[in-house]
């Protein structure tokens, strides 16, 4: 399956917060939808899952409009929505049935996915007596139980302890091994990082860059490199770059232990090499720059 989003706008109240949303993504590969507080995540979930309308665009399902209501979906909603006074099987088994799953299935995949989420010795108690972490948890295997072809999970990772996160993670891995379709939302760069083969940076109601992470990378890394010198203090090593080199490259960043510096289009890396050892610069490290996803962000978003 290919889900198409496609230039989605939104307003509130005559404030425009989503200014056409695109995206895509298909079964056995998950998206990581990034933004900064506000930029307009949780709404583009919405819209997929029918709560709000859009005002313009649409959203596809294998080239035809999709319809969530044809769809087994797990959504796990960054309002959590569990009843506090319930007990966990039984609200987990009712909310299961509701979707349409045979009070037998509903009962046996209950009881498998409070185990592989490690809170089976809960099954009886009421929700509200579980920490925030573990009513969390029972929240993602209400969200599983339906066994869904495409799974939404919005700020999933928010109150797990590195544990839970862990358990998290290998639960989202393993939907993707199943060849699930996954979304998920999250400002937790590193989870995405893991995971994810696509992602989508929104930013302020737009999104700012997205596609294939590995391609995304080796763009962004393309022409930088990392530099440090064994006789020379950062400072001093920047200095002999912004003079002696500046026609080779510029000065892209100072990080703790070095430098990262972007080539000029018509320079290589021999070239600058060569100028380095003229200026006798003992060198420590000249690599190529391997970027994180938080670099791609913070440079992503910081720009806009
Ligand atoms: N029901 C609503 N009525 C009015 N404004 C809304 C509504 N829902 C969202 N917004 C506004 O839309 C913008 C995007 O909000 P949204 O919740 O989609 O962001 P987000 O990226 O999910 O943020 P966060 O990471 O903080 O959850 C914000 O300015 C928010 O105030």
């Amino acid at each position: 399956m290919k889900l198409e989003v496609k230039g989605l706008k939104k307003s509130f109240s005559g404030n425009e917060v989503l200014h056409g949303i695109s995206f895509s993504v298909e079964s056995g590969k998950a998206l990581g939808l990034l933004g900064r507080n506000g930029a307009g995540k949780t709404t583009t979930i919405r819209i997929l899952m029918d709560v709000f309308k859009a005002d313009c665009g649409e959203i596809l399902i294998d080239g035809k409009k999709f319809e969530p209501r044809n769809y087994q979906i797990g959504y796990l909603p960054e309002e959590r929505g569990l009843y506090p006074k319930k007990k966990v099987t039984e609200q987990i088994v009712y909310l299961a049935q509701l979707r349409g799953v045979s009070a037998k299935d509903a009962k046996e995949n209950t009881k498998v996915w409070l185990k592989k989420l490690g809170i089976e010795e809960y099954a009886n108690r009421t929700l509200d007596s579980l920490s925030k972490g573990n009513q969390q948890k029972v929240q993602l295997a209400q969200t599983l139980v339906c066994n869904p072809e495409i799974v939404i999970l919005d700020e999933p990772f928010s109150g797990l302890d590195p544990v839970n996160a862990q358990i998290l993670k290998d639960t989202v891995r393993e939907l993707i091994s199943q060849n699930k379709l996954v979304i998920f939302s999250s400002h937790q760069m590193s989870y995405v990082e893991e995971f994810c083969e696509e992602i989508a940076i929104v930013n302020k109601g737009e999104v700012v860059l997205s596609g294939n992470l590995k391609e995304i990378k080796k763009e962004f890394g393309n022409n930088r490199l990392i530099l440090s010198a064994n006789n020379l203090t950062l400072s001093g090593l920047e200095s002999i770059c912004k003079d002696k080199f500046k026609d080779l490259v510029i000065v892209n960043e100072v990080k703790k232990n070095y430098l990262i510096l972007e080539l000029f289009d018509s320079v290589n890396k021999n070239q600058l090499l060569e100028n380095i050892l003229k200026e006798n610069v003992e060198i420590e490290t000249f690599s190529i720059y391997d970027p994180d996803l938080t670099d791609i962000f913070v440079k992503k978003v910081g720009e806009e």
